[in-house]
């Protein structure tokens, strides 16, 4: 799914008034009809509403909602902002239909003492600004966001397209915005939405198809994209039925030390799980019978050292391995940077890079220059910030994830309830698979596993770092649903890998 700037979404709007065709108000008609089905599909009449109504489009919104839902028995009370602004075309003709027909729920706010109280049940329907927010929302209308926010223990507020005040494409930390229960955006995700910085703005985010013609969809590329069922359809390739275990890529793992082979075991058993052919996994002495036990179908090389891999330059032949995965549980042991040097300088094929090698990478940042084109980093936003510094906001930090993206030419996941697969290209994609139970010890390790096992087999790294955080989060959903959040731990998303394959694709 494409996630459209603002000024595409206007675009859009037009294209399809235009080649459709549907008159603006028709198409407003459609989209707040949309929204109000949503209303009556949640709260039945008994429950009083009050919209607040700014006077652009997205106050027109508000308004056909007024009428459609008095029209079913609602009781509502219509309040319009009365800030210095001309009112849009399409607000002003769908406020002379409301004055026509409900003239009594109309009311207009010229301050914040012009609010009336709210009865105990009452919904809040926030119309005030959508994608047409142009500057931060100051004075008595920024009085009246903070006045509607003050309700939000007592009443449930219900913001339209955007919360007010937040932008589709910018930073709005430290502004004035209001903190809905629920957005209702039109036909897709905007940006905004993607980023943890304004989770406290939208709440749950539903999209409500409203019928945007289709040929401006297909044919407008965009930056940023939401992975979907339909990409990965596209990626997934099925088994070949003459298939033996060579033609699925002989992986290599480098990970564990003293007390955290656990991270080497999820891992390991992840990339099995995922489909690879061969795996060889590359441990310090101390983990040669855990990985033995736990992993009977991985084999087990080790390192000179007790407790650390630091001798892997010298022990392994990389040119062996279709794909290397390096991190989980390492350690950052100054040896361990060197074999890791040795590593990059002598491997040319992509590799997954994880948790204490990226670690590594960060302290010694010239490392960086050495990793093979293609290669997928998985930093969390602790080791992104440890590898490419801090950002006043987290638009910034998307920024500055796509341009190390193009700078190293690898892919960057960066990790997060909707993480971001920063492309060599420029272009990024989101994930919304997964869930907070996820937000527990050994989860990025599974997912370094998933992501190696998938490059053995021969995806391409893009596709690998789509297809993986996808199956990663669905599996962590299927786990969820089964054990809840609370109890489901990092191993359990293994266990729900393959009901991921068979039922997320
Ligand atoms: N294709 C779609 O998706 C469809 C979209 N539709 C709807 O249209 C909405 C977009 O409508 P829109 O373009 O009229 O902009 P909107 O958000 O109402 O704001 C404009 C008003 O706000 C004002 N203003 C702005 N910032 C301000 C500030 N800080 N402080 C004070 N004033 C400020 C601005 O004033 P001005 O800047 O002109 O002074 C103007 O009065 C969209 O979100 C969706 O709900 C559907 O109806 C149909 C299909
Ligand atoms: N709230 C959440 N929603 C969706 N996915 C999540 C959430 N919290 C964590 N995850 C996923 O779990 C994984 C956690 O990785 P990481 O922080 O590296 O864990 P660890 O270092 O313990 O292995 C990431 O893939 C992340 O996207
Ligand atoms: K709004």
């Amino acid at each position: 799914m494409k996630i459209f700037s603002a000024a595409q979404i206007r675009e859009a709007d037009a294209f399809t008034i235009a080649h459709e065709p549907i008159s603006s108000a028709q198409l407003m008609e459609r989209a707040a009809g949309k929204c109000a089905t949503w209303l009556e599909e949640h709260y039945a009449p008994h429950y009083p509403v009050y919209i607040f109504c700014g006077k652009g489009n997205n106050g027109g919104d508000g308004l056909v909602m007024a009428r459609l839902l008095l029209d079913h028995g609602y009781k509502v009370s219509t309040g319009i902002l009365q800030y210095g602004a001309q009112a849009s075309a399409d607000h002003q003709l769908k406020l002379e239909a409301l004055q026509q027909q409900y003239p009594a729920s109309l009311y207009a706010i010229g301050d914040v003492s012009d609010i009336p109280t709210l009865p105990p049940d009452a919904i809040i329907i926030d119309a005030i600004f959508g994608t047409g927010m142009s500057r931060p929302i100051e004075g008595w209308l920024a009085g009246v966001v903070h006045h509607i926010n003050g309700q939000r223990g007592k009443h449930t507020i219900v913001a339209i397209d955007m919360p007010s005040g937040l932008r589709a494409d910018e930073s709005s930390v430290q502004q004035t915005v209001i903190q809905a229960h629920h957005t209702l955006s039109f036909e897709c995700y905007k940006l905004a939405f993607l980023l943890p910085e304004n989770a406290a703005y939208t709440g749950e985010v539903h999209i409500l198809p409203i019928g945007l013609h289709p040929d401006y969809i297909t044919h407008t590329p965009t930056r940023y994209l939401l992975a979907d069922p339909g990409i990965i359809q596209t990626i997934y390739q099925p088994r070949n039925p003459f298939a033996h275990k060579g033609t699925y890529g002989h992986a290599l793992l480098i990970a564990g030390s003293y007390g955290k082979m656990g991270a080497a075991v999820l891992s390991a058993r992840a990339c099995l799980r995922a489909g690879v052919g061969l795996l060889t996994c590359y441990v310090p002495q101390c983990g040669y019978n855990i990985m033995q036990l736990s992993e009977p179908c991985a084999m087990c090389v080790t390192d000179e050292d007790p407790h650390y891999s630091l001798h892997f330059h010298r022990s392994i032949n990389p040119a062996t391995y279709k794909a290397i995965g390096i991190g989980p549980g390492l350690d950052t042991q100054p040896g361990t940077a060197k074999a890791l040097e040795h590593l990059l300088d002598s491997y040319q094929q992509p590799m997954v890079i994880d948790a204490d090698a990226l670690n590594l990478l960060s302290v010694y940042p010239y490392l960086l220059y050495k990793i093979p084109a293609g290669s997928i980093l998985t930093p969390h936003p602790k080791e992104f910030e440890r590898l490419f510094g801090a950002t006043p906001n987290e638009v910034a930090r998307l920024e500055l994830l796509s341009q190390q993206a193009i700078k190293l030419q690898v892919y960057i996941l960066l990790k997060g309830r909707y993480s971001a697969i920063a492309c060599p290209d420029g272009a990024v994609y989101f994930n919304n698979t997964g869930n907070p139970g996820m937000a527990t010890g050994g989860s990025g390790d599974v997912l370094t596993g998933i992501l190696t096992g998938l490059l053995a087999q021969d995806y391409s790294p893009k596709a690998a770092a789509i297809l993986g955080a996808w199956l990663h989060g669905f599996a962590g959903d299927l786990a969820a649903a089964h054990l809840s959040q609370e109890a489901m731990t990092a191993a359990d998303i293994i266990q729900w890998l393959g009901k991921a394959f068979l039922e997320g694709i």
